[in-house]
């Protein structure tokens, strides 16, 4: 393992300050605090016993993180909104479960307290609130996220559960000595009531679920908590309180019956920018903001909060989308990172520079890094990547996102089977899969146990970027930069959780993508470099910022030889099945419309990207027809064709290094593994080679339709000049007529007065004029003065003169 030499010399201290003020005011600093802050035990206000305990004993937790800290005392005793910013992995889950469920315990004293006796109002046995009454609605952009998010809940219930039957097994004992009065009121109601009819199950709204039945007894039971995404949440609520406007006497009440929002008081948007920002999240937003009570609190969390108040976008980011969102007044908690850096050690007797300061929106214990290759070295690298981390820093687990869904299908495929990779454990996930597929991946990468020796790799979109908390992560890999660059911090954020140490690596291509580096420095984001993983590689990450030594490196436009080694591996997997090279074409397909879809476009420049290196790292076997390749095809030629004349320039270089040559193969024999398939597609053949000449005599026919189409849109445009020129002309002869009148009018004037003047200055200027643009006032003025030529240059004079004789 190389160690980094900077490293030694400075003391990384993580600093996290909690910063709470109104949204009008800017975050300032107001002081520091370890990783931890506090004890959950000394929380003012006190929590409620079997809630405290369930942290103690179900989570294990003994001490509050900053954001927590920082928000649970707030957003217990004040009443008001919350926009929360704490970096990726530091518990802002708890931070607003916690006072979910003290709140909820206050309102069901409250309910309680003015609905009289158990059952006496809602005839359901519950003491506060009714079975269909909704308290609180969490919203998460994604179906991993809400379950993850309802698992927690469901772990304070069932704490709740054990917490009360260990009171009722102590106090059966008699073992039970409360000397705390407030805990004794507390157990009171508890005890004498059934809890399940208290606290019902959380109600998880995600994909797969029926949420839009036109009957509501077949929609899930509400309950105090809902957790779900945003189409989920919506169709919910407006299918369940839709009922409520029917005519129907009988369906009216079904639907009273079956959801209310009478005592609803928050709603948590976690993720938030992610919500506010996609337009299907924010379609789904409108409805529900429609449909909950006025009267609410909005509690709103992401790791990139605050990024959004200053963006300018279409979508409801920003302060004044979040105010015509009916979201004003938003009380800021930021939870600030700070890393002290030790000033370097000067030479002689100097005194050491003073430690600086600086802010930073990752977790302090992860390494973020980058590495630049050329596209065609991209899956080398990330081969290597996976291995080196493995072999030198015995890292074991890891996550691979890719752009798009069809990128992380098809690389599911083939990185399994590359020898190097063999001994890993790969899962994919993306939006494609089906709910219950994503739901097994997810849970066979969190339950296996990953070693140096059978490491475990999970390729996903960005489904699985946010909020999700996948123990152990070591490594997070970026074959792929995100669309949104937000994303990033999020994506990284899946490793270094809760002070554990990760790393993040993200694949930048030479040119333009560089600078990203910059781009993420100034959002404080900083990344070290890593240099290109040669074949021996060693973990060599350069703090120095200075360039490798390895030779890919040292010629900028040069290849690395193994990338073309790696190319052939992949395409002899494709060569396997031909459904590989139809996953392959759709995968490069998509990622390249993907990458015309940065936010970045000026550092992610599709003008720039290098397709055919692209092709390569895809393992091609043929490049699909697409106008990219065509427009690069054309612009390596050009730049081929300047070589060849000595005028190329550095771009023209890059260009030239770029080839593609396609695999020399027997497509018609190129079969698919799936029998059924194999069938269809050599019926097919068969049909096209029985209607060979036919469909030879149509293609040709369709030749000749083009090129007649393209003749007439030759010939339509020629009549439309030929017209053009034509109106033109009348127009001018019409003008020549007009002036002609005029002049023999003037003439005719200038006659009768018997005036010998030459013509006006003016109306020689607008002779001229005219003739400027006019080529027949041209030839009309040539043959007017050849006349007077003819005439003796005078023919005014001497038809005057005639006049006189
Ligand atoms: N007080 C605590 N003490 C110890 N561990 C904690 C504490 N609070 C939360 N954790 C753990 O820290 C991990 C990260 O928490 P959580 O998922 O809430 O982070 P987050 O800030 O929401 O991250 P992200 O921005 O990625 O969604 C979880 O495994 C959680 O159980």
């Amino acid at each position: 393992m190389v160690t980094s030499t900077k490293r030694k010399q400075e003391q990384i201290q993580a600093v996290a300050a909690a910063v709470i003020e109104p949204s009008s005011k800017k975050p300032k600093t107001t002081g520091s605090a370890p990783s931890f802050a506090g004890s959950w035990d000394k929380l003012k206000p006190i929590l409620t016993p079997w809630i405290l305990e369930t942290i103690h004993t179900t989570f294990g937790f003994t001490n509050l993180t900053p954001v927590q800290a920082s928000l649970i005392p707030l957003a217990i005793s004040k009443n008001k909104d919350f926009l929360v910013e704490a970096v990726t992995g530091s518990g802002k889950t708890l931070s607003y479960v916690v006072p979910i469920l003290e709140r909820l315990v206050a309102k069901e004293a409250e309910m309680a307290k003015e609905r009289g006796s158990a059952g006496s109002q809602g005839g359901t046995g519950v003491k506060g609130l009714r079975r269909n009454e909704v308290f609180a609605l969490v919203v998460v952009p994604t179906r991993e996220l809400a379950v993850q998010v309802h698992a927690v809940f469901e772990l304070f219930f069932q704490g709740l559960r054990t917490y009360v039957a260990d009171q009722k097994a102590m106090n059966s004992h008699g073992k039970e000595e409360t000397t705390d009065d407030a805990t004794q009121q507390e157990q009171q109601p508890l005890e004498t009531t059934i809890i399940e009819e208290i606290y019902p199950s959380p109600l998880l709204l995600v994909s797969g679920q029926t949420t839009t039945s036109k009957s509501t007894t077949a929609l899930p039971a509400p309950s105090p908590i809902i957790i779900g995404t945003p189409g989920r949440v919506a169709s919910y609520l407006s299918t369940s309180l839709s009922t409520s406007s029917s005519s129907s006497t009988s369906a009216f009440a079904r639907a009273r019956k079956h959801l209310s929002l009478t005592p609803f008081s928050l709603l948590i948007l976690d993720e938030a920018d992610s919500l506010l920002s996609s337009p299907d999240h924010l379609r789904n937003m409108h409805t529900i903001w429609q449909t909950v009570p006025r009267q609410r609190r909005n509690w709103l969390f992401s790791a990139t909060m605050m990024d959004v108040l200053s963006e300018r976008t279409n979508g409801l980011l920003g302060q004044t989308g979040l105010e015509r969102a009916g979201l004003k007044n938003l009380t800021r908690v930021v939870v600030k990172v700070e890393t002290k850096v030790k000033g370097r050690e000067q030479e002689g007797n100097e005194p050491a520079a003073p430690a600086e300061v600086k802010q930073r929106r990752t977790p302090v214990s992860l390494q973020n890094t980058y590495i630049l290759c050329h596209a065609a070295e991209k899956t080398l690298q990330l081969v290597r990547a996976l291995c080196t981390e493995t072999t030198n820093n015995e890292h074991s687990k890891f996550i691979v996102y890719f752009s798009t869904c069809a990128a992380v299908d098809y690389f599911y495929r083939i990185l399994r089977r590359l020898p190097e990779l063999s001994h890993f454990h790969f899962s994919s996930l993306h939006g494609h899969l089906p709910p219950p597929i994503r739901t097994s991946t997810l849970s066979t990468f969190t339950s296996h146990t990953s070693t140096p020796l059978r490491p475990s790799v999970l390729l996903c979109t960005d489904v699985a970027a946010r909020g999700l908390d996948l123990p152990d992560v070591d490594v997070v890999v970026q074959y792929d930069a995100p669309m949104d660059p937000k994303v990033f911090s999020h994506r990284a954020g899946r490793a270094a959780r809760m002070g554990r140490q990760g790393k993040g690596i993200v694949l930048l291509t030479k040119g333009s993508e560089e600078g990203y580096i910059e781009f993420l420095a100034l959002r404080k984001i900083p990344l070290r470099k890593q240099a290109y993983i040669g074949p021996e590689a060693e973990d060599q990450v350069d703090n120095e910022g200075g360039e490798s030594s390895t030779a890919a490196e040292k010629s900028p436009f040069a290849v690395d030889p193994a990338a073309d080694a790696m190319q052939l591996a992949i395409q002899n997997i494709v060569l396997e099945d031909r459904d590989l090279a139809d996953k392959a074409a759709k995968a490069f397909v998509s990622a390249v419309r993907a990458y015309s879809k940065h936010e970045a476009s000026y550092i992610f420049r599709l003008r720039d990207l290098d397709v055919f290196g692209m092709g390569k790292s895809f393992g091609l076997l043929r490049l699909p027809r697409m106008p990219e390749i065509r427009d690069w095809k054309d612009r390596v030629a050009k730049a081929r064709e300047r070589q060849e004349k000595g005028k190329a320039g550095d771009d023209d270089e890059r260009l030239i290094s770029s080839t593609w040559q396609d695999r020399d193969m027997n497509w018609d024999e190129f079969a698919y593994v799936s029998k059924t398939r194999e069938a269809q597609r050599l019926a097919e053949l068969k049909e096209a080679e029985s209607k060979k000449d036919e469909i030879a005599a149509e293609r040709e026919q369709a030749a000749k339709a083009r090129r007649e189409m393209a003749e007439k849109r030759v010939a339509w445009s020629v009549k439309k000049d030929r017209k053009d020129r034509k109106d033109v002309r009348r127009e001018k002869k019409d003008r020549k007529k007009d002036w002609e009148a005029k002049e023999a009018k003037r003439l005719e004037v200038e006659a009768g007065e018997h005036t010998l003047d030459k013509p006006t200055a003016q109306s020689s200027a607008t002779v001229a004029s005219d003739g400027d643009d006019d080529d027949e006032m041209d030839e009309y003025r040539e043959a007017k003065k050849s006349k007077k030529e003819h005439t003796g240059g005078n023919m005014i004079q001497s038809d005057m003169f005639d006049d006189l004789s």
